[in-house]
């Protein structure tokens, strides 16, 4: 399958501070591909120097096969959508002016808005002055801009991470839809809900290194096989293992009525993390 996305190599310094230190991988055309990593571990440095916001300090970055400062080409702009927390937003504009030009710099059509805001659920506040809307909200029209023009390959820095549970469910089946209708997925986040919900692959990103790539279910299977906890009516809980032992066990507790639930303790993400970095997500 076609790579989207090509990297060899990356490095980027800035002044003695390594924050890629020699980073590869690549993306394939219709992925939705997650970086996973705490601050500072280099995500925006990362979706920066794939924008062509930050020149690398050295290796071979490759956006639709051509090297990466060819995306300053306005043709190419047009394919990619880009989410940051630098939001360019103009504060006095409302909400669908906003969106309105950047329609017009795309040539996209203006009715496009119309779906992007629902998209991020904004409907409704097309004429509110983006100086009086929440950070949340803000983030939001940042997004539907990024999704405007329908583009080919979408970048999203946290992009849920101002909003709450309800808005970061719709946002993610909005992107899931996209992704569905052809747009590539680069996202950055430190909730690795986030990337198990969207990624069909994810980085684990750690100090400007990859330590792991992969998708989340084999991730997770690195881990082992996971415990079964037995929860009995006088509500104590039993943790046994995976194995005949166990199966004995959760027998005993079923036939003599004691038992009130079992589950499974399925690894996260977020505990694969801190085994294999030592440092946690958030
Ligand atoms: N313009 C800059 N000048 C100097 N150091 C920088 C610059 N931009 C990033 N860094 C450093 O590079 C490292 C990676 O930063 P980066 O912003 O990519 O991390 P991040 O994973 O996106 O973190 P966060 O989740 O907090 O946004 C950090 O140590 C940061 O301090």
């Amino acid at each position: 399958m076609e790579n989207i996305i090509e990297v060899h190599n990356l490095v980027k310094s800035f002044g003695n501070k390594l924050a890629l230190k020699d980073v590869d991988f690549s993306v394939r055309k219709g992925e939705t591909i997650g970086f996973l990593g705490p601050s500072g571990s280099g995500k925006t440095t990362t979706i920066k120097i794939l924008t062509a916001q930050l020149a690398p300090t050295a290796g071979d970055v490759r956006v639709f096969g051509k090297p990466v400062h060819s995306l300053k080409d306005p043709a190419e702009m047009k394919r990619i959508g880009i989410l940051t927390d630098n939001s360019g937003l103009y504060d006095r504009l409302t909400v669908a002016d906003n969106l309105g030009l950047y329609a017009d710099l795309y040539g996209t059509e203006r009715k496009r808005i119309v779906d992007a805001l629902e998209m991020v659920n904004l409907t409704g506040e097309e004429k509110k002055p983006v100086q009086k809307l929440s950070k949340g909200m803000k983030q939001r029209v940042t997004l539907a801009r990024a999704i405007l023009h329908k583009p080919d390959l979408l970048f999203l820095d946290e992009p849920t991470s101002a909003l709450d549970p309800a808005n970061t469910r719709d946002i993610h089946e909005g992107l899931k839809e996209l992704n569905r209708a052809g747009t590539t997925i680069f996202l950055t986040t430190h909730d690795m809900e986030e990337a198990e919900s969207l990624c069909d692959r994810v980085a684990f990103l750690d100090d400007g290194e990859i330590r792991l790539f992969d998708t989340p279910q084999n991730l997770r299977m690195l881990q082992g096989r996971p415990t079964i906890s037995v929860l009995l009516k006088d509500r104590r809980t039993v943790t046994v293992e995976p194995d005949a032992d166990g199966a004995a066990a959760i027998a005993r507790f079923m036939e003599s009525g004691e038992l009130l639930t079992i589950h499974s303790n399925e690894p996260t993400l977020g505990d694969l993390f801190v085994q294999m970095t030592g440092r946690k997500l958030a």
